[in-house]
């Protein structure tokens, strides 16, 4: 494989199963966005050194973005940064990529340098301190921080930036992959998992890293033991075990493709202050386990909103695709969001999952002292929902005072609708929508060049 090759994995907004999603007995509705994290991959290069492989990275977008590390076989591809500068992310892809392919210097002498760069869609992160340049065939923000100092939007950056560059690494060991991404779908899944809680030194749901790989999907996570009980990278069995647990091992996960339905389109606000999801779930895992058994009744009313939630959302997708006459009054119904929309059960019955959602919440928020939706959002929440063109809204993810994510018909103009209006001046709606296809091969790699 030696020429230039490119991949894009999308970003995600968890609509439904907050939390619950961190249980493996708990389903959750993840959606796949067009705001995309890229990887170009450069075809083969040599280093001078033929006893050890280097993968360089580059991001230029951020201030000293570039990373490299050297890696060999004796020491159990350890990544060695070579520039100084760390980044967890590209590291532990790294670990895990060369462990599990085992590449053998010999095979790869004259070819031993693999140089991928990133390219990240604008939504992914504040746009202050940035400007706008033509790079390529798109316009792409250049940032003046580092890339840990510049504010994210929450739409899941390293999740995208671990399973890209996950593919575009295997691609140099795999010359396949490139035109069959699907049928390496589940191995890039899992070494991306893995990569991930490494990365973050925790053992998160992992919803954010299935979306990046799969895109919209209902999700159930898997058991936390089969990456903690990983021995450590490095150590002469890590290899075989990693391997095993990619290939052979059953995740016991759930990931069936869910989309948004037709006829309905997502918004996401950003709201011009942030939220630390660790602290949130610390607070709401004090309340639950000190809750019992009450806690357990909320998670449960949640389980059954969030599935009702999902199955009402799939019942307006079937029907829009019907193109039936009923069909088109409900869509007219949601668009004028007025009184009619109280006649259609499809509509009144979303909302009333969402209802309860919300009212969960606002449960937990006020018992576990962690502001899931806070006194604010509501408000934000009930204003949203009198908008023209609203089916219902929400929090997204852990919640907070980060984002709102609304779900409209495709016609309505949120942006336009709230210009002036002050009960919105801390909403940014950010240019992103429903795009439900996981990690893939980009056409035209030559796109990404620098003219
Ligand atoms: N475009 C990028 N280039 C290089 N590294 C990136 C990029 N985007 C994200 N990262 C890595 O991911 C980290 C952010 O991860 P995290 O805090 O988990 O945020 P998020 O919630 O957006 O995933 C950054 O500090 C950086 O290490
Ligand atoms: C609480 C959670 O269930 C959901 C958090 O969702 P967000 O979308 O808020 O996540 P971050 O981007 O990591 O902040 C934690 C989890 O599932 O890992």
């Amino acid at each position: 494989m030696s020429e230039f090759r490119a991949f894009s994995a999308p970003g995600k907004a968890l609509l439904a199963g907050g939390y619950l999603v961190l249980d493996p007995k708990y389903d959750a509705l993840v959606v796949g966005l067009s705001a995309r994290m890229h990887a170009l991959a450069y075809p083969h290069h040599s280093l001078e050194e033929l006893d050890k492989f280097e993968v360089r990275v580059k991001s230029r977008q951020f201030k000293d973005g570039e990373w490299s590390y050297q890696v060999s076989p004796e020491s159990g591809f350890i990544p060695v940064s070579v520039s100084g500068s760390k980044n967890p992310f590209i590291e532990k892809v790294i670990a895990n990529v060369f462990n599990y392919f085992k590449p053998n210097m010999d095979d790869y002498c004259s070819r031993n340098l693999f140089i991928i760069d990133i390219f990240s869609d604008d939504a992914y992160h504040s746009q202050e301190d940035s400007v706008t340049k033509h790079y390529g065939s798109r316009n792409l923000s250049f940032h003046s921080h580092r890339i840990e100092d510049v504010p994210k939007t929450g739409l899941g950056s390293s999740a995208g930036l671990v399973t890209v560059l996950t593919t575009a690494l295997a691609s140099f060991f795999v010359p396949d992959l490139t035109n069959n991404v699907d049928e390496y779908r589940k191995v890039i899944h899992n070494l991306s998992q893995v990569a991930h809680c490494q990365a973050q030194g925790k053992i998160g749901s992992g919803f954010d890293v299935a979306a990046a790989a799969y895109g919209s999907i209902r999700y159930r996570r898997f058991p936390p033991e089969l990456i903690s009980d990983l021995p450590d990278i490095g150590n002469v069995i890590y290899a075989d075990k990693l391997t095993h647990l990619v290939d052979e091992v059953d995740w016991n996960i759930t990931i069936e493709s869910n989309r948004l339905p037709s006829g309905l389109a997502l918004w996401m606000g950003d709201i011009k202050s942030g939220s630390e999801t660790v602290k949130l779930v610390q607070k709401v895992k004090k309340w639950y386990d000190s809750h019992l058994p009450e806690s357990l009744e909320v998670y449960t009313e949640l389980d059954h909103a969030n599935s009702r939630f999902m199955d009402e959302l799939s019942k307006l997708d079937r029907l829009y695709n019907s193109h039936d006459c009923y069909s088109g009054q409900i869509f007219e119904a949601i668009e004028k969001n007025d009184s009619s929309c109280q006649k259609y059960s499809e509509i009144t019955d979303v909302r009333d999952a969402v209802a309860t959602i919300r009212r969960c919440f606002r449960k937990i928020t006020k018992e576990s002292g962690a502001d899931i939706e806070p006194p604010v959002q509501t408000t934000l929440l009930n204003d949203c929902q009198t908008l023209e063109g609203v089916l219902t809204c929400l929090i997204p993810g852990a919640g907070g005072y980060d984002a709102i994510a609304v779900i409209a018909t495709q016609d309505a103009d949120l942006k336009t609708q709230t210009a002036d209006d002050k009960r919105f001046s801390n909403v940014q709606w950010l240019d992103v929508c429903q795009a439900d296809w996981g990690v893939r091969k980009e056409k035209e790699p030559e796109t990404y060049f620098e003219k």
